[in-house]
């Protein structure tokens, strides 16, 4: 389906070859949004084409409120709510829409459908809960930002960088306050032992350098996530960004069910370029959680392992461990070999309960499935 066709289904219209090419001057007319350039790609209008008899409207999520969305669609933002058969079919937190979500509408705005994500950014929920926590969705890049100071710490970028890869968004670190460092290279030398190969992009907001870098990782339509600690300069550079001071908290307030007003802290802001932005201001730690045990970002390591005698070496006595050998060379530092091990423990971690979770959300299912059928279940 092309951009196009969707324009049909939402308002009717009928137009000729000619007006077709001239769609976005039609767009214009009709104060249309191009939703393409919040990300609005063949990915998501294959899923729309399935559904295109249903009388849907696509939309992404540029902001969440405690029982609303805010949601960007071909007409301009909009506020929209959960259909009630939507809330019956959720089983995890994680089938919630997020922000960065593309989804489903009627014409009343109410949520009918999630689309399935590209990619998402997800943590373990804080605390003893082992759940699914996602950040944001449909990410391209996971800017990771910290400062040029005493904050720089290369186990939490490890950490970071792992969590990207094993979610399959590309990362890129920018490194901040750089008017404020007199040892820029001893910080490269750090960046060249544990990321080589990610785009390291050097800026200070203050005396705007580095902002291109930026930009150039987030063309029309990509969509990129800020994170990191809390007072690296993360608002102060997506202010610069936008070429403005971003309100935070919107002038747009909406009431709950309980006539509270509420407001979202997770936003997705489009820049000049027509790339995507979302901050996530505080993220303080992040757990791996994953549904694949394949860590990323320790290629150095695991390539040595590759080579150690036995395959399922786990590196601490086994006879010829190349990794072992390695790190006695100092060809390995040997803190990182101590985060890697400890990131793929959480990976193993999370995989298990991860399968605990599919197993336990079965049973729901199927509870759920002879309820309605007047099935009574025994154990
Ligand atoms: N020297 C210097 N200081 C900066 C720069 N950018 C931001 N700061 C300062 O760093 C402090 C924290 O900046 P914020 O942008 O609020 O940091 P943040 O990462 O958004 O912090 P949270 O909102 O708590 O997550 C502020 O005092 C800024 O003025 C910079 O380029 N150079
Ligand atoms: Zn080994």
């Amino acid at each position: 389906m092309d951009h196009n066709t969707c324009i049909y289904d939402y308002t009717n219209l009928v137009m000729g070859a000619t007006e077709i090419r001239s769609s976005r001057r039609m767009m214009d007319k009709l104060h249309m949004i191009n939703i393409e350039k919040y990300g609005y790609d063949s990915f998501f209008k294959q899923q729309f084409e399935l559904r295109k008899n249903e009388n849907l409207v696509p939309g992404r999520v540029i902001g969440v409120y405690k029982s609303a969305y805010k949601v960007m669609t071909l007409n301009g933002e909009v506020i929209a709510e959960l259909s009630g058969n939507y809330y019956n079919r959720v089983i995890y937190k994680s089938d919630f829409p997020c922000v960065g979500d593309w989804l489903l509408l009627n014409k009343s705005n109410i949520i009918i459908d999630l689309m399935e994500r590209k990619t998402k950014l997800s943590r373990k929920t804080p605390g003893k809960k082992v759940d699914e926590q996602i950040l944001a969705a449909n990410v391209d890049v996971l800017f990771i930002v910290t400062s040029l100071n005493k904050e720089f710490n290369s186990r939490r970028i490890e950490r970071y960088l792992a969590t990207a890869i094993n979610q399959g968004i590309k990362p890129a670190i920018i490194l901040t306050k750089m008017d404020a460092c007199n040892d820029v290279v001893a910080y490269i030398e750090k960046l060249n032992q544990i990321a080589p190969e990610v785009t390291c992009i050097f800026t200070s907001a203050y005396e705007k350098v580095g902002i291109e870098g930026i930009f150039d990782e987030l063309s029309e339509g990509k969509t990129g996530v800020f994170i990191g600690s809390s007072g690296v300069g993360k608002s102060t550079l997506v202010n610069v960004l936008m070429g403005e001071e971003v309100q935070k908290t919107f002038d747009i307030r909406i009431q709950d069910h309980k006539g509270r007003h509420t407001t979202t802290h997770r936003e997705l802001f489009i820049l000049a370029n027509n790339g995507n932005i979302i901050d996530t201001p505080g993220i303080r730690e992040i757990h791996l959680w994953s549904d694949n045990n394949s860590s990323g970002g320790f290629e150095d390591i695991e390539e040595y392992a590759r080579q150690c005698r036995f395959r399922d070496c786990q590196h601490i006595h086994e006879h010829d461990c190349a990794v072992r050998k390695a790190i006695e060379e100092n060809k390995i530092d040997k803190e990182r070999f101590k985060n890697y091990l400890k990131l793929q423990r959480e990976l193993y971690y999370s995989s298990l309960q991860h399968d605990k979770r599919e197993k336990i959300a079965f049973q729901k299912q199927i509870k759920r499935k002879s309820k309605i059928e007047g099935l009574s279940l025994k154990k």
